[in-house]
């Protein structure tokens, strides 16, 4: 699914309005409808007040028939049109104007006090205030109602994106409507995806509204969010007469003395790839322990007992990932750049300590080959990218670091990033907070792994295997729960069933 800027969400718009039967104000119904029906199944109680804050424009428009909806369905709402301009868009008029017919309890008012009683005495806040046409900093009425608001212990829904969000550039002021649902019109917006904006945007969750999908299709991006349709497109296939060796064949180099954990993970995730052979390179004292909890796959014990000393990938292995638990010993330094001296290598993933290294000996960054995957999470890609202001700024750097390396940045966490060396973002959609453990990492790598040597392009891998961890970890979390789930538990759950 395509994300795009507000601006091109307006000629969406426009272009739907143009070429099919529907009209600006029926656009505006459908919005409204699939906001009331989202709502309805969100808060099935009936009698608690719900309060409507209504801005002049289309996003109060919304919001003003939002109400009408509501009342015809049983709902106690009152409606606040707030008075912050003097003008007001055509489609709000005509749904003030049908509100009134229907005598709704309605206040229209630029007075603070009287809204602030309204917020006071409610339990359930929907803000219809601003969406995607914010243009300048909150302030006056609409700040003053925004920080009243974020004081009550209603729980608060935004109408498309709370006022205050920028759809896509950083916030000016450090006030927005603090919801706990956003309820958005079938685009997703960027800014829901940053780690920073979760305090202001809380669950969001997408409405279809009748967008022309031929526009929609001819409009360009370069961020994407990766759903399971954008999955289906990439999964691999078997055919009747593959055998081991036409899936490729994994090499793990993983483990130092107390992480044999973190070798054991990722070489049970690469099992679970669908690749035909995985090897695991370990310090040799590991070496047992990977052969008893996965049978499946072959070991190299490393000369090095307790470390990592040499990476000496051959010919038949289809794909190295290397990282997990390896430390950072000069030893294991000088192996990993010796390796990447090379100058035939398989396809690379590199990992946490193998990150760290490349961190700090930024030189080495320049000697990876094309389409290396990288997979930090976010104390690791600030090791290797350096500091950020601000969440949009963080994607910069993801994107100019994907570039340097020509191949694969996967920065993780809620939300995934995942940076080509075109310029394109993927977010993904699976994952939970139960993932946020020990372990987690390496179960991707090792299934990153696995993908790329039974074929898969290093975006495709990427994709495919950020998905599938998070799908896996929603159903560890649905069986489990999020606390309760371990890293191991998402190998368990691990499936291209989607
Ligand atoms: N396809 C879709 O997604 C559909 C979307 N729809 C809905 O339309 C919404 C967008 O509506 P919109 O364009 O009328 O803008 P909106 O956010 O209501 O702002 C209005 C005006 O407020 C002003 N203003 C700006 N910043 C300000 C500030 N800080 N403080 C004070 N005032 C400020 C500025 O006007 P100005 O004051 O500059 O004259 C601005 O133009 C969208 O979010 C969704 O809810 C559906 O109805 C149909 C399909
Ligand atoms: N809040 C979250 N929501 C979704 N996924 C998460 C969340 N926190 C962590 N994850 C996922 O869990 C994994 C954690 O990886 P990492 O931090 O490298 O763990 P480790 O190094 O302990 O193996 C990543 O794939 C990340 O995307
Ligand atoms: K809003």
């Amino acid at each position: 699914m395509k994300i795009f800027p507000a601006k091109t969400i307006k000629e969406i718009d426009a272009l739907t309005i143009k070429n099919t039967p529907i009209r600006s104000i029926d656009l505006m119904e459908n919005a409204s409808r699939a906001f009331t029906l989202k709502f309805m199944s969100l808060i099935p109680d009936k009698k608690s007040k719900i309060l409507i804050l209504c801005g002049q424009g289309n996003n109060g428009g919304d919001g003003l028939a939002i109400a009408r909806l509501l009342l015809f369905y049983g709902y106690h709402v009152k409606v606040v049109n707030i008075k912050h301009s003097s003008s007001s868009t055509e489609d709000h008029q005509i749904n003030l104007k049908k509100l009134k017919s229907i005598g709704a309890p309605l206040l229209e008012t630029n007075q603070i006090k009287q809204i602030q009683k309204e917020i006071i005495s409610s339990k359930v806040i929907i803000d219809g205030m601003l969406g995607s046409g914010l243009d300048r900093p909150l302030k006056g009425l609409l700040k003053d109602i925004v920080e009243c608001a974020n004081q009550s212990s209603a729980i608060k829904f935004a109408i498309d994106i709370s006022t205050g969000l920028y759809c896509d550039s950083p916030m000016e002021s450090n006030i927005a409507f603090k919801a706990d649902h956003t309820i958005t019109f079938q685009i997703p917006k960027l800014a829901f995806l940053l780690p920073e904006n979760f305090i202001w945007v809380g669950q969001w969750e997408i409405v279809n509204i009748g967008l022309h999908k031929t526009a929609i299709d001819n409009f360009i991006s370069n961020n994407y969010y990766v759903d399971s349709n954008f999955i289906q497109n990439i999964s691999p296939s078997r055919s009747k007469f593959d055998h081991k060796g036409t899936h490729g064949h994994a090499l793990l180099v993983a483990g130092e003395k107390g992480k044999a954990g973190a070798a054991i993970l990722c070489t049970q995730a690469c099992l679970k790839s669908g690749a035909g052979l995985v090897t695991t390179q370990v310090p040799s004292k590991l070496a047992d322990f990977i052969q008893l909890s996965a049978p499946e796959a072959m070991v190299i014990p490393d000369e090095g007992i307790n470390i990592i000393s040499s990476i000496e990938p051959s010919d038949k292995h289809s794909a190295l990932g290397i990282g997990p638990g390896i430390g950072k010993d000069a030893i294991t330094v000088r192996a990993l750049k010796d390796l990447l001296s090379r100058d035939k290598l398989p396809p690379l993933i590199l990992d946490a300590d193998a990150l760290n290294i490349l961190s700090e000996h930024q030189e080495i960054l320049d000697s990876l080959p094309e389409g290396s995957i990288l997979t930090p999470h976010p104390k690791e890609f600030e090791r290797l990218a350096g500091a950020w202001n601000n969440d949009f700024e963080k994607l910069e750097l993801q994107k100019k670091l994907a570039k340097r390396i020509n191949g694969i940045v996967i920065v993780k966490g809620a939300h995934t990033s995942i940076a080509n060396s075109n310029g394109e973002l993927f977010f993904n959609s699976t994952g939970n907070p139960g993932m946020a453990k020990g372990g987690s990492g390496d179960i991707l790598t090792g299934l990153i792994t696995g993908l790329r040597a039974k074929g898969s392009s290093a975006l495709d891998a990427a994709l495919l295997g950020v998905y599938l961890h998070g799908l896996a970890g929603d159903l560890a979390k649905q069986n489990l729960n999020e606390e309760s789930m371990n890293a191991g538990d998402i190998i368990d759950f691990l499936s291209f069933n989607l």
